[in-house]
């Protein structure tokens, strides 16, 4: 590409020479100098042949181009891809670390470093052209050919001014403009529309987006009243000069009859014009783009996994269980002590609850004994080992989690179900006990496709389904995962009491083969466990069985009879 390139932009030095040597033979040739018209015919045969040829190279350059394009676009939307799997947890959840983000994806495309490769070609191949007239140029006169060099300079120079200028504003800029695009987000996707129609709030996210429109928009025209003001005055410059350099041209050809050569400086002027101009504004524009490309390169370089595992290979099957031994938790970048000296047991093969207040801390537990975070302080020890010996994919692969905040892919059923273990995707025997265990088979059935049926509304042919059905698909997710240890964070809060208990009794058929850890609110879900824990603040504050904690009249004790009364319609005794 750059060869082909390169060799279309000599020929402009070439057309410059032929012309002046077409205009003085004609000139000769009116003046009756023998062989004169053989020599302009020469010349513009040749010409015409250098146009040809020019024509061909520039239709095999832009093939070439748009094959570039296609490559770096691809690779760059993957690297980025790549790397976003590669970060921790704690780089999406920190403001200041997921601008960084932010500002890369806007890179993500490619286009800007597509931009950047094409923009260094024709920087060179404007260089190759304004060095290939210039040859011709200073043989006639270096004076003029220096003038209709550099004239072009002061107005790039203004550019690049207001390029980095623009620049600093846009950089500064990413906060807001995540705010923006939050507003678009809200008011026109499917997820929110209930409640910003319901609850009347697209004027105000209109009005709030409006108001940081009118803010960029504010900056954006200052930026460019002074950018037209430097251009304006440094192009001035570049103006007089060119100017002045054709006046010189035009009273030499004056003196010495020189038409040809007054000819080949109008030509060579209009070439160098747009060429070293289009050369100092690629530089410009190669500038601007590699102070974007930073922002991509700063996120492709942040560092990767700084959690990082041992060597030894998690259990197949837990023999003592998990342990935390005194174990505080500070999330990075804040103060706030979220647990505070937690000491607790999971026996191997029981089956856990935690219940607590909303903020108590439990699902930065599950956080920590799915190593998305490090404790920052005390240890977890699990089999007696602490837990970063573990290597850390094997570890991942060996406890099954569903979060609270799960995600519905809009995939198939056979996907929303088999990414449990994706390796095991196509096992439809595996794929089926999953769906049996987390109650979702009758549904499943019922649908078209059966497991190939798309869920959700953003794709053709998607069915939608309800808010429990959801989650009856990601518990037969955490059960396609058949792992040693099974941890949910609220897995029911959407299913109905009946399939709740079915759901349960599964989950007990299973013990004895996994060890879980279940969080929940609803004191249904909580009582089928070996073994409850009661957390306040950061801290276990009680825990036993439900028996147990009924009998202890404690907390649990009175936070379940407010539910049980809830249900019977009586007030709670306490
Ligand atoms: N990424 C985070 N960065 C900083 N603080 C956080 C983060 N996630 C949670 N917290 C804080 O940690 C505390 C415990 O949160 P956690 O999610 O563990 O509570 P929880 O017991 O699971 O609550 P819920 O019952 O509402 O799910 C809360 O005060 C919360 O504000």
């Amino acid at each position: 590409f750059a060869v082909v390139s390169v060799l279309s932009a000599a020929i402009p030095g070439a057309q410059v020479g032929l012309t002046a040597s077409a205009v003085q033979s004609v000139a000769h040739a009116a003046g009756g100098s023998e062989g004169a018209q053989r020599q302009a015919l020469q010349a513009g045969l040749a010409l015409l042949i250098l146009a040809v040829a020019g024509h061909l190279l520039d239709v095999w350059g832009q093939y070439l181009d748009s094959l570039l394009r296609l490559e770096l676009t691809t690779k760059i939307g993957e690297q980025v891809m790549v790397k976003g799997t590669r970060l921790d947890l704690q780089q999406y959840e920190d403001a200041e670390a997921y601008d960084k983000l932010q500002r890369a994806f806007q890179e993500s495309n490619g286009g800007r470093i597509y931009q950047l490769f094409s923009e260094m070609l024709s920087v060179s191949r404007e260089l190759v052209t304004v060095a290939s007239v210039s040859v011709v140029l200073f043989a006639w006169s270096p004076w003029v050919a220096l003038f209709i060099l550099l004239s072009p300079i002061p107005s790039v120079i203004a550019h690049m001014i207001y390029t980095h200028k623009a620049f600093d504003v846009e950089y500064a800029r990413a906060a807001d403009r995540r705010r923006m695009y939050y507003y678009q987000y809200l008011t026109t996707t499917d997820h929110s529309f209930k409640e910003v129609r319901l609850f009347q709030l697209g004027p105000y996210f209109v009005e709030r987006y409006r108001k940081l429109v009118l803010e960029f928009f504010r900056i954006d025209r200052q930026l460019a009243r002074r950018q037209s003001g430097i251009v304006g005055s440094l192009g001035l410059l570049s103006v007089l000069a060119s100017s002045g350099a054709l006046l010189w041209a035009i009273g030499s050809a004056a003196d010495d009859g020189q038409v040809g050569r007054l000819a080949g400086y109008l030509q060579a002027m209009g070439t160098i014009q747009a060429s070293a101009h289009g050369m100092l504004l690629g530089i410009a524009t190669l500038y601007k783009d590699t102070l974007f490309l930073g922002n991509l390169f700063a996120f492709l370089d942040l560092p990767e996994r700084r959690i990082t595992g041992g060597t030894r290979p998690f259990p197949a099957k837990l023999r003592k269980g998990i342990e935390f031994q005194n174990v505080s938790f500070v999330y990075p970048g804040t103060d706030r002590v979220v647990l505070d000296g937690l000491d607790f047991v999971i026996p191997a093969g029981k089956c856990v609850a935690l219940v607590g207040q909303n903020g108590a801390g439990k699902t930065s537990i599950v956080k920590l004994l799915t190593r998305l975070y490090e404790p920052t302080g005390g240890r977890i020890l699990i089999d007696d080992v602490p837990i970063e010996e573990y290597d850390l994919d094997d570890l991942q692969r060996h406890i099954g989690v569903i979060f609270q905040d799960f995600i519905r892919y809009e995939m198939p059923v056979r996907s929303n179900i088999g990414f449990g273990r994706v390796e095991a995707m196509d096992d439809d025997e595996r794929v089926r006990a999953a769906a049996m265990a987390g109650g979702v088979d009758t549904i499943v059935s019922e649908l078209p496709d059966k497991y190939d049926t798309m869920l959700g509304r953003h794709f053709e042919e998607g069915r939608q389904l309800s808010g429990g059905q959801w989650q009856k698909v990601a518990l037969s997710r955490a059960f396609m995962r058949k792992a040693p240890v099974v941890v949910l964070d609220e897995p029911t809060s959407a299913i109905d009491a009946e399939a709740e208990a079915e759901i349960f009794g599964r989950l007990r058929d299973i013990a004895g083969e996994a060890t879980s850890l279940i969080i929940a609110h609803r004191f249904s879900t909580v009582r089928i466990a070996d073994k409850i824990l009661v957390m306040d603040q950061g801290r276990v504050i009680e825990e036993g069985t439900h028996d147990d904690l009924l009998r202890a009249d404690g907390v649990y004790a009175y936070l379940f009879n407010l539910q049980a009364a809830g249900y019977l319609g009586e007030p709670a005794s306490q």
